[in-house]
């Protein structure tokens, strides 16, 4: 009876949610959008704003040195232990409930006392059973959502190891040491299973959350730049928690709870709010609270957001500036800032795009200056420790950062200006962080490969007449087997057309671009996350940032207008060490983006090739020169020698034959697989194997290599043909090694036929002088 009148705790939470979903359905909508399955969702989080954790690290922090990770609970991660200690745990109480049971016995009690003491023993028993019932059935639920995570996720560490969580070790995490981060941070990296810091991580987390540098950090897609100038900002926000405890007598009182930051920019709204989702995960044990502020969503209900003043907001530069120049309390207070982050920085700065985002960085008070300075313009806040007084932070992140060689100069030389003059725009890279107050002694750390897309990442390119790419698209679409496609347009008309045309072939598929409303947005990004085998066709509003696991396949069904584009579209496949591959489809029409885009890529691969073809026609030139005196005499041989019956034949020059063999095959970067799926670039041999295969069945080939595996017939996915289609480029090597034996055999034969023809001639000449004669 007690029971159902009083409410239970987690009736209260549910009471609780239930009165918030009704204040705010959109927001508790929002609120379940799985922005990253990789990482795990906590139903209890508010949407935007996030309250991490419990209270029990407020007031009484000790210095991160000074920490005792046993004291939080924290031996990371200690399911071993941990069973270990509830069991000895339990036992001692069993122990004792059995040393009460004797003792009440052997004290020589009544029997109504024992009946009481025996129904408050079963009572307990039966609360103890209950309990424990519960606890294995939310540790059933875990596991098993654990797994579904799992299946979803397909790039979680512990996937691709086969490890669950329970099975982590303290010692696999041991990489992370060297990182010297918050113990609470550790708890949750171990949580998301990432057993060692990705390079990026490992470089930028020293320099911005130890050295408290200023940061351009560049590294492939997928490579975990988020968590690499997410963890610093984290990291510092605790550290500084600590030593504000330490220092004053009541912590609570002059906490730096409730002033911003750090101020996180992102171009898309998407890509926000993935960010504060990834922030949320990794605080998952920390009272910090994280809120994005994007378009699309009424500002009324953003600035409900803020009142919670929340230490770390994520938004677009659009919503961010409205609310600003609005006068917003929470974000014109500046002063407090300790960082301040621009993901994926190049973005931002294309085409002078967002003029809000240099508004935004003109308010950015002159933190840099004096430490002293700005304690004076903080009279707005409760307090600011000196720690908060800091220098500000300026992190800038991407994947396709182009810093120029002067810009690398420039800063160290520590010839950075601050504020240049603000009738510049912020046309690159340098205006920008220069502007945002970057420092000279900033860290560049570029980790981009020459070919700055993603190590696992499988590139091929099917050339086709514009009108056969539809029955290209369709063809990969159809067969294509595992994982999911991201189809990318350059125009919403082209997404248009696909899309309608795809759904009426049966096929499903979800849009995404930016003249959509933002549910319509949301919307079709979780139901692709949801659908292992989705299809999404995007304009280039999802070419950036966006973490969806398991994309298996990009298809370009237009090209990118930049090279950028390309490689940031692509890398929504293959990230986190993942692979995948992608597709693009060269029409005629895109030749010349093809063209830049290889040059982009790789100049030099370009050149040898285009020299020789140059030396050799050169050569060829001379020699035509040279024999256009000999022509005559030439002629007058002809005649002479038809009139003695001899036969002349016309060869190319060695040059021609090799000028023209070269001239036959496409000019190519090297940086490019040359391996072709299909259509108007498939060599005869490939197409002879296309159609050899046709008539074999994919048991007879699946898994050699080797072996060509033609999509559609085999019902395999791109990723696979193409792996399989591996050998079929050897084979072209060799076929082109053949060749090449072919031509010198040939060019031998026809030294000796030349020499054997001067012979001739010299005696025919002599013959006809003499017979003349
Ligand atoms: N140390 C780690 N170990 C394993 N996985 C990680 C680690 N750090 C981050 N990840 C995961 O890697 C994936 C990619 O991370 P993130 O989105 O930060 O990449 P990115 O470099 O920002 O990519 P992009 O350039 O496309 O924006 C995410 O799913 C993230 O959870």
């Amino acid at each position: 009876m007690e029971a159902a009148t009083a409410a239970t705790p987690s009736q209260r939470k549910l009471k609780r949610k239930r009165t918030l979903a009704q204040s705010d359905p959109e927001l508790d909508r929002l609120n379940s959008l799985p922005w990253n399955s990789s990482l795990p969702q906590n139903d209890d989080d508010d949407v935007f704003s996030m309250f991490i954790g419990s209270n029990e690290l407020e007031g009484g922090f000790l210095s991160l040195e000074e920490i005792d990770e046993a004291e939080y609970g924290l031996n990371i991660p200690e399911p071993e232990d941990g069973k270990r200690k509830t069991k000895k745990k339990k036992s001692v109480q069993n122990e004792d409930g059995k040393k009460q049971q004797k003792d009440g016995v052997d004290g020589g009690c009544s029997d109504e006392v024992e009946a009481e003491l025996d129904e408050s023993v079963k009572a307990k028993e039966k609360n103890k059973k209950k309990k424990k019932k519960k606890k294995k059935a939310k540790k059933k639920d875990a596991t098993e959502d654990q797994k579904v995570e799992q299946l979803d996720v397909g790039l979680d560490a512990n996937v691709k190891d086969g490890i669950s969580e329970e099975d982590n070790d303290e010692t696999d995490f041991f990489a992370w040491n060297e990182l010297r981060l918050h113990p609470l941070l550790m708890k949750a990296i171990c949580k998301l299973g990432f057993k060692e810091p990705t390079p990026i991580q490992k470089a930028c987390i020293p320099a911005a959350a130890h050295q408290g540098k200023d940061v351009v950090g560049a590294a492939e897609t997928g490579s975990g730049k988020t968590l690499a100038f997410g963890l610093p900002i984290l990291q510092r926000i605790l550290e500084e928690r600590d030593k504000d405890a330490n220092m004053v007598e009541e912590p609570e009182k002059y906490s730096c709870k409730g002033l911003l930051r750090a101020l996180i920019i992102a171009p898309t709204r998407e890509l926000a709010l993935q960010v504060t989702d990834h922030l949320k995960s990794v605080g998952k044990y920390i009272n910090v609270r994280v809120t994005p502020i994007v378009g699309g969503i009424l500002a009324e209900k953003q600035e409900r957001l803020l009142k919670a003043k929340p230490e770390i907001v994520v938004g677009t530069p659009g919503r961010l500036w409205e609310l600003m120049s609005a006068g917003e309390k929470h974000l014109v207070e500046l002063h407090s800032l300790s960082f301040f982050v621009l993901d994926e920085a190049d973005r931002m700065v294309q085409n002078g795009h967002f003029k809000e985002l240099q508004s935004i960085i003109d308010m950015l008070p002159m933190s840099n200056i004096s430490t002293e300075d700005n304690s004076q313009n903080v009279q707005s806040c409760v307090t600011v420790s000196s720690y908060q007084r800091k220098k500000r932070q300026t992190l800038v992140f991407s994947a396709t950062v182009a810093l120029s060689a002067d810009f690398r100069k420039k800063l160290k030389r520590g010839s950075i200006q601050q504020k240049q003059s603000l009738t510049d725009g912020l046309n690159s890279i340098e205006t920008l962080s220069e502007r945002a107050g970057m420092r000279s002694n900033a860290a560049i750390i570029d980790l981009t490969n020459p070919s700055i897309l993603a190590a696992k990442l499988e590139e091929s390119f099917i050339e086709c007449r514009e009108e056969d790419k539809d029955a290209y698209l369709y063809y990969i679409l159809t067969v294509h087997g595992q994982g999911r496609t991201i189809v990318f347009c350059t125009s919403i008309a082209a997404l248009r057309h696909i899309s309608s045309i795809l759904r009426i072939l049966g096929i499903d598929v979800w849009t995404l671009h930016a003249q959509m409303q933002q549910r319509a947005r949301l919307k079709a990004i979780d139901r692709f996350r949801e659908n292992e085998n989705g299809i999404l066709v995007a304009t280039d509003v999802a070419a950036r940032g966006l973490d969806i696991p398991g994309v298996r396949t990009v298809v370009h069904y237009q090209l990118p207008h930049s090279a950028e584009v390309y490689v940031h579209r692509s890398g929504r496949t293959a990230r986190a060490s993942a692979e995948g591959c992608s597709i693009a489809l060269i029409s005629p029409r895109d030749t010349t983006k093809f063209a830049s885009l290889c040059k982009s890529f790789s100049k030099n691969s370009y050149l040898p090739e285009v020299l020789k073809r140059l030396s050799l026609a050169r050569q060829i030139d001379k020699i035509t020169r040279k024999d256009s005196q000999e022509k005559a005499e030439k002629s007058w041989f002809d005649r002479n020698a038809s009139s003695v019956e001899l036969i002349t034949e016309n060869y190319d020059s060695e040059e021609e034959q090799e000028l023209n063999m070269l001239i036959s095959r496409p000019l190519q970067s090297k940086s490019f697989s040359h391996r072709y799926l299909a259509g108007a670039g498939v060599t005869p041999l490939m197409q002879e194997q296309l159609q050899q295969l046709a008539r074999q069945k994919l048991s007879d080939h699946q898994g050699k290599k080797g072996k060509l595996v033609v999509i559609g017939q085999d019902c395999v996915d791109a990723l696979q043909a193409l792996r399989c289609a591996g050998e079929e480029v050897r084979m072209d090597i060799k076929d082109m090694a053949g060749k090449q034996r072919i031509v010198e055999n040939l060019k031998r034969k026809r030294k000796e036929e030349k020499k054997r023809l001067r012979d001739q001639r010299r005696k025919q000449k002599k013959k006809l002088k003499y017979g003349d004669e």
